[in-house]
């Protein structure tokens, strides 16, 4: 059945709303290959055998900081979502796609995110570009066509990506390879150097949401499961938050060093607006307990956490899709930017 499309490509989650189903796909952005051709697994299912499965299955991601890295993959990885996410499982008619891409990369990269929609089985007859700032600006219900300052502050698993926008355009725009990924990593070195305990990046990740904070609270404590490494056994010892906060503050500093930044070079007038609205702030990695009150600390600035923000892109999709006012948001590459 030919359908309308939104898609925001993550580094790990792949976001996808389908116009006729009103619904989204919120799936991981992983695949994993047996014996180097089979697709054994994808999405979510293919994210429960990773760092498990044997050596014939590789599970990888095919999105690495923001940018397409494995072109094969993912476009195997967008047909089985299209697939998915289509009425009738069966992609018969032709249909329209609204990408998000991201704005602080090379303009090879941004065709990649084009091209490898138009190149895949997926029946696409227009295929629309949206700035992923614009897209999650609409996402988080900003009117972003009006002669307001808005900042963005996208946090997500590779990277963060911060814009000031005003009328529907980029003003400023900063790609910084920090995210919730080297929060896990972070962990994944301080747990091991305060405990001799080797973890998962699950596990980590695990840690990250029960016990992390951007700003120091009471102790509390969560089990952490892997092997020690003077006695190369299996344990279970109990993490404390105060260890995960020291593993993600200089992280969650140098996001916000890069968010000073932009502030600094933000024209007076639409800081005006900024300092009257705020700073909105979205992507999986905003979820971390107290990041409002961390930012609004170090700023000064009242900050709006969006709701479901791994979400919101995909959201300003729908929104641009859904909306005549955001329509002229959408371009196609020949319109605008490999001109
Ligand atoms: N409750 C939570 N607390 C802390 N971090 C969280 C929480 N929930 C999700 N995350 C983190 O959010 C990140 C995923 O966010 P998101 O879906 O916005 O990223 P992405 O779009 O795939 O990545 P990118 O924008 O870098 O391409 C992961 O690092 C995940 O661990």
């Amino acid at each position: 059945m030919a359908g309308v499309y939104g898609i925001d490509i993550g580094t790990s989650n792949f976001k996808m709303f389908s116009k006729d189903k009103d619904k989204i796909l919120n799936e991981k952005n992983i695949i994993a290959i047996a014996n180097k051709t089979e697709i054994f697994a994808f999405g979510d299912e293919a994210f429960e055998m990773y760092e498990k499965a044997p050596d014939n299955i590789v599970v990888s991601y095919p999105v690495k900081f923001g940018v397409i890295a494995d072109i094969e993959n993912m476009q195997t990885l967008l047909e089985k979502f299209t697939e998915k996410q289509s009425e009738s499982k069966k992609l018969t008619g032709p249909s329209e796609f609204y990408i998000a891409v991201p704005t602080d990369i090379t303009e090879v990269e941004k065709r990649a995110f084009y091209e490898i929609v138009v190149d895949a089985k997926v029946k696409a007859k227009n295929v629309y570009i949206v700035d992923k700032p614009v897209a999650d600006a609409i996402g988080a219900g900003i009117d972003v066509t009006a002669a307001k300052g808005v900042m963005v502050v996208n946090i997500g698993a590779d990277t963060t990506e911060i814009s000031v926008l005003s009328l529907g355009g980029i003003v400023l725009s900063k790609s910084v390879k920090i995210g919730g990924n080297k929060l896990d990593d972070s962990i994944i070195t301080t747990v091991r150097k305060y405990y001799n305990l080797v973890i998962g990046s699950k596990t980590a990740e695990n840690l990250k949401k029960q016990l992390g904070s951007a700003v120091q609270v009471d102790e509390s404590f969560a089990k952490g499961f892997g092997r020690n490494i003077v006695s190369g056994l299996p344990v279970c010892v109990d993490i404390s938050s105060d260890i995960i906060y020291n593993a993600i503050v200089d992280p969650l500093h140098s996001i916000m060093d890069s968010i000073k930044v932009i502030l600094e070079r933000t024209p007076p007038e639409l800081a005006a607006d900024i300092i009257n609205m705020g700073i909105y702030v979205t992507g999986g990695t905003s979820n971390i307990s107290n990041l409002e009150r961390f930012i609004k600390e170090e700023t000064n600035l009242n900050v709006n956490i969006v709701e479901n923000p791994s979400e919101s892109v995909v959201r300003g999709l729908m929104g641009v899709v859904n909306n005549p006012q955001f329509r002229h948001l959408a371009y196609t590459p020949q319109e605008k930017i490999y001109e």
